[in-house]
């Protein structure tokens, strides 16, 4: 998901941030140091435009001009200072629209009240500011206009500062403030104001209840650029007209299908571990995390193999390149990528665009591709449909006779590579975390493995025989909920618990703090697979009656929760059966920083060594069908059992029709 790919701190003021370190080059010298703006313009005596870089939005989240004062370089030219000047006023305007609209000027609600906005748009627009900047300042000027009135005082307010966003990531100082102020407050950072929910009756007023008095917010703004108009920044009817399409394309039948893709993408990785665990190399299971579901997410949404695990260029480092965007824009505290000329000189949002240009254009072959083959086919769609050589979500789309156009069939495919990538990702890296510090676990899990499934590979029965491994990925989720906070804007006022709010406020519901709080878990801190039955219900939103929200809630739940538990569940088994899992020697303690989901901030550097019993070849005999030209797969456990028999409370069928009611 990315966040669904998301992180509060956008949009924050710059002034609320500190600036400490900047990529500095030898023999650079600061020339000027804005505390007001917290820029820091590094000097050059002849700059080149490979010398100028601009550091914002880093995961450091700090700022800084950068030039080189090394002599002359080959590309310097006479106007390399101007266009330095040039640049540099771009960056103060794209400052102080970010301020305007970050709403520092309403702190002084006495003179802003008395602003003609309409005025201050003609003068802002006199001085050579772009509409588009003027749309959006003038909108967060309205916006926190119509905030901070009589309701604000009542609801707790905590004041966000500098010190607050410091080195950890933003979601660990908003537990603190969750346990200090309750489960709603505001947090407010100079003018700037956000509601903050940790409580799980408001989380399901939110979600549920009351869902279609709020929108995506900020988070729809910062995901534009790549998923469009895609499934999760959608609103509105868009929205309504693209889940009702999508969810059904996620039936029972491909589900089952998916675990044989999910067991051949596992075993590709447990190769490269093999040779790994042989030469006594550790490796860093982050990224390969990232790979195999990258593999996994291509074949099942559109048929392609990314192959990533063997392969680093062309496409897969067009896409790793607009995810890491996404990431860097959710984080920014100027939005540079709004300037109209930046997006032109700023290498990195050419290669960016280039990036976009590249995974769209795959995206139109391969959605082309897809139509040659539906129309060949003799077609008999119905509910259950599924092409046994392309079973992927394009297909049952175009079969489906889905009447999209190409633009929005893009976006909803780029839409569901990001939402299943990063996120299952991310749950598999704390879940080996996790499990590297408590070897009872391990251990119990490895004996699970063994009885259940020996030395073949999972199928859809194992889904519900795997009762402890899913246990395991049921407590990771609710240590380390991707993404850790959700993101809303109220479309109209409202009542939160007993506090009435505006329309416009900016939301973070936190899974973070609900899946933390001491209100509702013995031992909230604890990796505890036993804290839910073995034999209960697989626990959801609903049966903890929102305490507990891994995939979200409401109308808005995540269309992919069995999709990603079989999937994590399959490369858990497949891999604790075949290894073990340490940290690595020497390896630097394991830290968290923020994205769209929680990374570590080194990686996950562990040693691995093959478990000391007869090694595991599969055999994918009568397991997946048939491997022809295009590499596809299918289940050949016909006799499936419904998926809910899995122990999966399923929520879709009802989601589908809260949806769309
Ligand atoms: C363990 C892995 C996953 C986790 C933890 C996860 C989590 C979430 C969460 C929490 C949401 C709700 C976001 C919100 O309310 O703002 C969500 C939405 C979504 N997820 Fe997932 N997800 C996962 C895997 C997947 C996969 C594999 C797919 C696709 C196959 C997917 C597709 C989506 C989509 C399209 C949405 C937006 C739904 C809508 O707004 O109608 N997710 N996910």
């Amino acid at each position: 998901m990315a966040p669904s790919a998301s992180c509060p701190l956008l949009q924050l003021p710059a002034q609320s941030l500190n600036s400490k370190a900047f990529l500095l080059r030898p023999n650079a010298k600061i020339i000027a140091i804005s505390k007001r703006s917290n820029l820091t313009y590094f000097s050059t005596s002849t700059p080149s435009k490979n010398d100028i870089s601009i550091h914002g939005a880093s995961r450091s989240r700090y700022v800084g001009v950068v030039c080189s004062s090394k002599g002359k370089d080959p590309e310097i030219n006479e106007d390399g200072v101007k266009r330095v000047e040039q640049l540099l006023e771009e960056r103060r305007q794209a400052e102080l629209a970010a301020r305007i609209a970050s709403g520092e000027f309403t702190a002084e609600q006495s003179w802003l009240g008395l602003l003609n906005l309409a005025k201050l748009r003609g003068t802002l627009s006199k001085l050579g500011f772009p509409g588009k900047f003027l749309a959006d300042a003038i909108a967060g000027v309205e916006r926190n206009l119509k905030i901070g009135e009589e309701d604000e005082l009542q609801i707790p307010q905590a004041k966000g500062s500098a010190g607050f966003i410091g080195s950890a990531p933003f979601f660990i100082p908003l537990y603190e403030l969750f346990l200090t102020y309750g489960g709603l407050f505001r947090l407010k950072f100079g003018p700037k104001s956000f509601l903050i929910v940790s409580d799980p009756s408001i989380a399901k007023r939110i979600l549920r209840e009351n869902s279609k008095a709020y929108s995506k917010g900020i988070l729809a703004e910062i995901l534009e650029f790549v998923m469009g108009q895609g499934l999760i920044p959608a609103d509105g009817e868009v929205w309504r007209v693209r889940r009702r399409a999508i969810v059904p394309a996620l039936h029972q039948k491909y589900v089952s299908a998916m675990i044989s893709l999910f067991a051949q993408a596992t075993e590709r990785l447990c190769s490269k571990l093999d040779a790994a665990a042989q030469d006594g190399e550790d490796v860093e299971m982050e990224s390969l995390f990232s790979r195999l579901t990258l593999d996994v997410i291509g074949k099942a949404v559109f048929n392609y193999d990314f192959d990533s695990l063997s392969n680093d260029t062309g496409i897969v480092e067009a896409v790793y390149t607009a995810l890491r965007e996404a990431e860097l824009r959710s984080i920014a505290v100027i939005p540079t990528w709004k300037i109209p000329i930046w997006k032109d000189l700023s290498p990195r949002q050419r290669k960016v665009n280039a990036s976009i240009k590249f995974i769209n254009d795959t995206l139109d072959s391969l959605i082309d591709i897809c139509k040659k083959m539906v129309e060949s086919e003799e077609l008999q769609f119905h509910e259950e449909y599924m092409n046994e050589q392309d079973p992927s979500i394009l297909h049952f789309l175009l079969a489906s006779g889905d009447d999209v156009s190409s633009k929005q069939l893009r976006d909803d495919l780029m839409t569901l590579l990001i939402a299943g990538h990063e996120t299952s990702a991310a749950v598999l890296t704390w879940t080996f975390y996790l499990l590297s510090k408590e070897p009872s676990v391990m251990l119990k899990l490895q004996n699970e493995v063994d009885s259940v499934l020996g030395d073949r590979l999972p199928t859809i029965d194992d889904m519900k025989r795997l009762k402890y491994t899913t246990r395991v990925i049921n407590e990771s989720l609710r240590l380390y909920p991707q993404p850790p906070v959700l993101i809303r804007r109220s479309l109209e006022n409202d009542v939160l618990g007993k506090y009435p709010i505006k329309r416009g406020e900016d939301i973070f519901i936190s899974t973070w703090n609900l899946h933390r709080s001491p209100e509702h878990w013995v031992e909230p801190e604890k990796f505890n697979p036993e804290r839910w039955p073995i034999d209960g219900h697989n626990p959801n939103e609903i049966n903890q009656n929102y305490s507990y929200l891994p995939f979200g809630g409401g109308p808005r739940k995540c269309v992919g929760d069995m999709f990603a538990t079989f999937e994590t569940v399959v490369a858990l088994a497949m891999l604790v059966g075949r290894f073990n899992f340490e940290m690595a020697i020497g390896a630097e303690p394991v830290g968290m920083t923020t994205g769209a989901t929680i990374h570590t901030t080194e990686g996950l550097k562990m040693t691995v060594t093959h478990r000391i019993k007869a090694p595991v070849i599969p055999s994918f005999e009568n397991q997946i069908l048939a491997v022809n030209g295009n590499n596809t797969y299918t289940n050949a456990s016909s006799s499936s059992p419904g998926i809910s028999e899995v122990g999966q409370e399923s929520s879709q069928q009802d989601e589908v029709s809260t949806a769309c009611t």
